[in-house]
This record gives C-alpha cells, structure tokens and sequence, in this order.
C-alpha cells in the first residue's frame, strides 16, 4: 500500500503540517481509509435505524458516538450539528464533517436528487477551533447526472479549496442518479465519477461498486481507481450483508480492484455496541493493517 502523502498544491505553505497530521491520523499512516459513515439520520431518515434486523440501541444516535469511541476507525463522518450534541462527551474521536445531506424522500429514480449545503467549511473550521473536537476533514455528496448537478459540483470544488486552505482532508460522495441516469451502477459511469472527484482535487472519493452482468464487480472496479488518478478510491457500504460476505468483498475490492479504504455504515451501526465494534475492528484490519480475509473474520466473530 501506499504510505506517502501528497499534499496539493491549494495546501498553503503554512496549513502543510495540519493537512499531514490530518491525514496520517484519519488513515494511521496507512494511506487507507477506514471511514465509519454516520450521516444517515438525515440521509436514510430512521427507517436504517429501527426495524426488523436492525438493533435496538441503533435508534439512539449516541449508538453511533460509541461506536465510534469504542473501535478503531479512521474517522467517523456525520453532520456538525450531531458533532455539537455529543462531542463533549467523546472528544477522542477523530471527525470528518458531512457538510451537505438531504433525505430519501427525495431523489428516487424518478426524481431530480440535489443535497444543500448545510454548513460552510468555513464554519467547520470554527467549530473546529471552539470546540477543540480532532476534526481531520469534511465531505460532501454530489449526484452526478440530476438536474441539480452544476450547484453540487461548484458547491464541491469551492468546499474542498476552502478545506485544503485550512489544512483539512476531503472526502466526497459520488453518486450518478437522477432520470438522465439509465443506470447508475455502470462501470464506466462509476470511473467517470472517480475522474470527477480527480478534477475537483479531493483526497479521497466514495463511489459504489459498479455492476454488470457477467462481470465481477471488483475486476470493474479498475477502471474507477485508475481513472481517479492521485485522488484515493474508497467503496464497500451498501444494506447489511453477512459479515463474512462483506469482509471478503472489502478485502477484494482494495486487494483486486485498488480501493483504498472504505465508507461504511448500515453493515456496522445497525448491530449491537458490541457487535458493531469486532465489525469496525475487522474491516480496520483490513483496511489500515492489511490483514487478510480470515484474519478479519476470526476478529469479528472474536476468535
Ligand atoms: O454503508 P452504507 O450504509 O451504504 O453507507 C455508506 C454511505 O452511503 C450512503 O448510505 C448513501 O447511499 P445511498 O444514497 O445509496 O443510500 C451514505 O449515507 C453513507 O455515508
């Protein structure tokens, strides 16, 4: 894997030091990221968050904050006003701010999805500042495709300028969808977004894996970390799967398809604490600790 960290060029001479402790501490100096997601209290409303095989601590947003607190991660990505609510109590953890977000009311298949901005970077970096909180970077999701598509994408190029001016590390979602959009798991459309995140200069991108029928979903995965050049891929996520499945697809997809990290929520949250912690503990190993798959799973299923 690789361990050097590229500083950009919108990095100023003097933020230099912040962004590289930034991002040796959101990847332990791995050049991986294990990114723990927790923006779906907004993203998915509660319907990830309560329900049949779903945990019933998952309903409390503090599930989330202990998790965090308890496993290894690289960074624990949500809203700043979640961050707000309970920092306080779990001021260990490393932070990454979602500074956009919208629900799943909208954005279907059959509508155009755009997600706001929520807060500026430049609040983050206040926020930053006052609360003394270890918040390493911000992320933001654009829909490639949907009508809203030029606000999103000079939303995210002006955001990650204004991050990297302040020494922070950025993430971005990726997501092709809206009705110009035939499929959204097209393997050339899936690298397309990569090579987007590449032009807007972000760190790290978070796509899906990409599908099509006959081929095996890491293999097309190449063509997205290739395409994003010196920007890092991350993927994994989706619904709960068995663990050993999601392991092994984790594994494949940084090991045959050249990801570097993953972006994970429902497979961890909607578990027990407990539970939820061997997962993050597994996919850490994994992703910043190059363990193998069976390695993996003996720590998930505490072995
Ligand atoms: O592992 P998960 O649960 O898919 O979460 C990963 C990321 O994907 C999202 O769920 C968004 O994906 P969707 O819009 O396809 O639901 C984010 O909210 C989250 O950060």
């Amino acid at each position: 894997m690789s361990k050097s960290i590229y500083v950009p060029l919108d990095v100023p001479k003097d933020q230099q030091k912040t962004y590289t402790s930034n991002f040796k501490t959101i990847t332990h100096e791995s050049g991986r990221l294990m990114l723990f997601a927790g923006d779906q209290k907004i993203e998915h409303l509660n319907a990830d968050f309560f329900g049949d095989g779903i945990h019933k601590d998952d309903n409390d947003p503090e599930h989330l904050f202990r998790i965090a607190a308890k496993a290894k991660i690289g960074c624990f990505a949500t809203q700043l006003g979640l961050i707000a609510r309970y920092g306080a109590d779990y001021p260990d953890v490393p932070y990454l701010v979602k500074i956009n977000s919208k629900t799943n009311l909208v954005g279907t298949s059959q509508q155009e999805p755009s997600s706001g901005l929520l807060n500026t970077v430049e609040q983050v970096v206040r926020f930053r500042k006052s609360s003394g909180l270890k918040i390493g970077g911000i992320g933001y999701t654009i829909y490639l495709g949907s009508e809203a598509e030029s606000e999103m994408l000079s939303a995210a190029a002006n955001a990650i300028f204004e991050a990297h001016q302040n020494g922070l590390v950025t993430v971005l979602w990726i997501y092709p969808r809206g009705k110009a959009v035939k499929d959204e798991k097209d393997p050339h459309l899936i690298a397309g977004a990569a090579g987007v995140a590449a032009c807007l200069g972000s760190d790290f991108v978070k796509v899906n894996p990409p599908k099509k029928e006959g081929a095996s979903s890491v293999e097309l995965m190449k063509e997205a970390t290739l395409a994003a050049g010196r920007t890092k891929v991350v993927c994994a996520g989706g619904s709960s799967v068995d663990g050993e499945i999601f392991l092994k697809q984790l594994w494949e997809q940084i090991h045959i398809g050249g990801c570097a990290g993953n972006a994970t929520g429902r497979n961890i949250h909607q578990k027990s604490l407990d539970e939820a912690v061997r997962m993050c503990n597994a996919i850490y190993a994994i992703t910043v600790q190059d363990a193998s798959i069976e390695e993996a799973v003996k720590i998930y299923e505490k072995k």
